[in-house]
């Protein structure tokens, strides 16, 4: 899911990876929090359930030690996504916090794999329910 920001200007332009702590002057990568690939690997049971895919990869379901449940976002090789992209990107959302909007809780690249670390949302993404594949938030849309 794309997020729509209203001034992109204000945003300053792609950095690489380890540029961009002293770039973003302490609101860069380094604010988001970094799990090792064996918290991954324990929280999704070595990514045994897979919850859907999109334009940056494959998503599964995961739950951390600390009971909170996660979607995992991983990179595919296929995806466009390159290091400077996926840098970008965790700083960016790091960044962003609001109550509409989907936690994001951080990222991994160990390995050769780039993941990025999301709360899990049980009733789907935001797309399926506008795209119908859940009708209930819509018919609560119109009903209030
Ligand atoms: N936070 C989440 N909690 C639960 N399921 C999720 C979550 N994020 C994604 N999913 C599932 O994974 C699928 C793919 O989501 P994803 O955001 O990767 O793709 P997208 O919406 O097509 O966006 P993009 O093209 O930017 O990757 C969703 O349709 C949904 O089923």
């Amino acid at each position: 899911m794309k997020l729509q920001l209203s001034n992109l200007d204000d945003l300053p332009p792609p950095q690489p990876f380890q540029e961009l702590s002293a770039s973003f002057g302490g609101f860069g990568i380094e604010t988001a929090h970094r799990y090792w690939l064996s918290e991954i690997n324990d929280a999704t049971e070595n990514f045994a359930k897979k919850v859907g895919s999109g334009g940056y990869g494959t998503v599964y379901y995961g739950k951390l030690k600390n009971g909170k449940e996660i979607a995992v976002k991983v990179q595919t090789n296929d995806s466009c996504q390159g290091n400077k992209q996926f840098s970008s990107e965790v700083s960016l959302l790091s960044r962003i916090h609001h109550k509409n909007l989907v936690e994001f809780l951080g990222y991994c690249q160990q390995e050769g794999k780039s993941i990025l670390v999301y709360e899990f949302m049980h009733n789907g993404a935001l797309k399926e329910h506008l795209h119908g594949k859940h009708h209930s938030v819509m018919f609560h849309i119109y009903l209030s």
